[in-house]
């Protein structure tokens, strides 16, 4: 039975329970799902721990992140295991992730003491001004399944270091790993009401996370909840910061590395099951290496093994659930309609257990306007585009509404050169998966990707500060 955390109280709510998409009859446990009131008093709790939080010591701040930080390396393999177990990426991918996590952690740390601001002379005569950052306030973190540890991480642990209070609504189908986290702040000494976790549907909560008392939300998810946040935004004037989907073009050149070009499509496209906002959804290739291209990838594909997360030779996992699964199918067989040819993957798979498996599907002979092409899946399926060469590739690669990440493979430094320029992505990978970022430099895309400041690295204080200008006459 887990709880909610409210004004540092474990607060019961309404069982419900963590399945695991590799084994639909293992439950992991009940997680407790709060009430709008729930929130309300969570950010009442949040809001009345704010000034003494933003002006209490650095020092607290920095060791509590440390620690948070340090503990969760220190568990890496438990929490591995439970991130596989309730979110079906493979322990080598759940690893991964876990790590990542702490060294945010960390990397804030250091962050509270690395202060920035500025000193000026004012134009006036005998008046000095000073720019320094302030906490934006109370901050409602609302996140999504698929990165169920790193991206609580990368919006948890800024909002305390530059000083805000929290209140966290983890996605329905992960608890798990937020209310470990949950658990390890509280331990690490958080004063009550710093940070609270509400457990539950978006649907239910949404309005009141987004709503009146908070000053920011940031929210990692799907276009039309995005787009609904910062319509409240605009309604209650609260700061808003909005990750959504991408449809990342991998773009392959003849004169690529083809080996190395199937590895990042497969890396980009497949693995963490394709559910990532990053995953190469569209390999954009040359026609001189197209066929070569595809052989290439089918021979790398039927190599992989979709299995249960937790078996040490999946390479992988489930898709997280039952609903994203009949919508991969129902985006193949609408490409398939529209006149998409399907070469390899994209049925539905039994295991000994009863799990959402799904073998990777590729598409080719795909255009442009089929919505394969425009619509993101987020799930094991990419499709080939033909293209005559670079300046069509380029024309390609930008003609959709999302813009987070954009790749290519080439050994052209003039090709790769423009595509870094006129690829209209927030994050741009020459000859690497466009999937699979680092800790401390800024996350975020253009276009309906994203909204708002950067996440992530320093640029996290963008989102989690107010500039204040002070002027002074001594
Ligand atoms: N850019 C990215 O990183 C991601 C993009 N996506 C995209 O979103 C699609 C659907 O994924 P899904 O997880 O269902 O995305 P959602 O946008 O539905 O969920 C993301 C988070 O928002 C919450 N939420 C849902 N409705 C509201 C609301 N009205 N107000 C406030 N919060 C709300 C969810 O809660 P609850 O869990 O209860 O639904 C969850 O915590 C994917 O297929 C993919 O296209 C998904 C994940 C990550
Ligand atoms: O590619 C990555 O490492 C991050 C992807 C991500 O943040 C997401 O899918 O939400």
């Amino acid at each position: 039975m887990k709880h909610n955390l409210i004004a540092g109280e474990w607060v019961a709510g309404t069982p419900s329970p963590n399945i695991n998409p590799s084994d639909t009859s293992d439950v992991i446990d009940d997680y407790h799902q709060a009430e709008p009131a729930h929130v309300e008093r969570a950010i009442a709790a949040a809001q009345d721990a704010l000034g003494p939080w933003s002006r209490g010591p650095l020092q607290q701040r920095a060791d509590i992140l440390d620690r948070v930080g340090a503990e969760i390396l220190q568990r890496l393999d438990e929490l591995a295991d439970l991130l596989a177990r309730e979110e079906g990426k493979t322990l080598r991918e759940a690893r991964g992730e876990v790590t990542r996590a702490g060294h945010i952690f960390r990397f804030f740390a250091g962050e509270v003491v690395r202060q920035t601001g500025q000193h000026l002379d004012s134009i006036r005569p005998g008046v000095e001004i000073d720019i320094t950052r302030e906490p934006v306030g109370v901050v409602s973190l609302i996140t999504p399944w698929n990165f169920p540890i790193a991206i609580p991480a990368w919006k948890i642990a800024p909002a305390l270091a530059y000083g805000n209070t929290v209140v966290f609504k983890p996605a329905d189908l992960t608890p798990g790993c937020a209310w470990a986290l949950a658990e390890m702040l509280h331990r690490a000494g958080l004063p009550a009401g710093v940070f609270n976790l509400v457990m539950g549907r978006g649907s239910k909560l949404g309005s009141t996370l987004a709503g009146p008392g908070v000053d920011a939300v940031s929210f990692t998810g799907s276009d039309g909840v995005g787009r609904g946040i910062l319509r409240a935004g605009a309604e209650h004037g609260f700061k808003v910061q909005l990750e959504m989907g991408g449809k990342n073009p991998l773009v392959v050149l003849a004169d690529a590395d083809l080996d190395l070009a199937a590895d990042c499509a497969l890396d980009g496209a497949f693995y963490a099951t394709g559910q990532r906002c990053t995953a190469s959804s569209r390999l954009i290739v040359e026609e001189s290496v197209h066929d070569a291209f595809v052989e290439l990838l089918k021979e790398k594909m039927a190599r992989q093994v979709v299995g249960d997360a937790r078996a040490s030779d999946t390479t992988i996992g489930p898709v997280v659930d039952d609903r994203q699964l009949q919508s991969n199918l129902a985006h193949l067989a609408r490409a398939q309609a529209e006149g998409a040819t399907l070469v390899a993957g994209g049925e539905r798979l039994q295991r000994g257990t009863n799990g959402f498996y799904q073998a990777p599907a590729l598409l080719t002979e795909t255009t442009e306007n089929m919505q394969i092409n425009q619509e993101e899946v987020f799930g094991p399926v990419a499709s080939v585009l033909r293209v005559s060469g670079f300046d069509e590739a380029l024309a390609v690669a930008n003609g959709v509404r999302f813009g987070l990440a954009a790749g290519i493979c080439t050994t052209s430094l003039k090709h790769a050169s423009r595509f870094r320029r006129d690829a209209q992505a927030g994050m741009v990978m020459v000859n690497l998966p466009t999937a699979g970022v680092d800790y401390h430099v800024p996350f975020g895309g253009r276009k309906g990707s994203s909204h708002g400041p950067r996440e992530q690295g320093s640029y996290a204080a963008e989102f989690y500060t107010t500039v204040k200008t002070a002027y002074v006459r001594p």
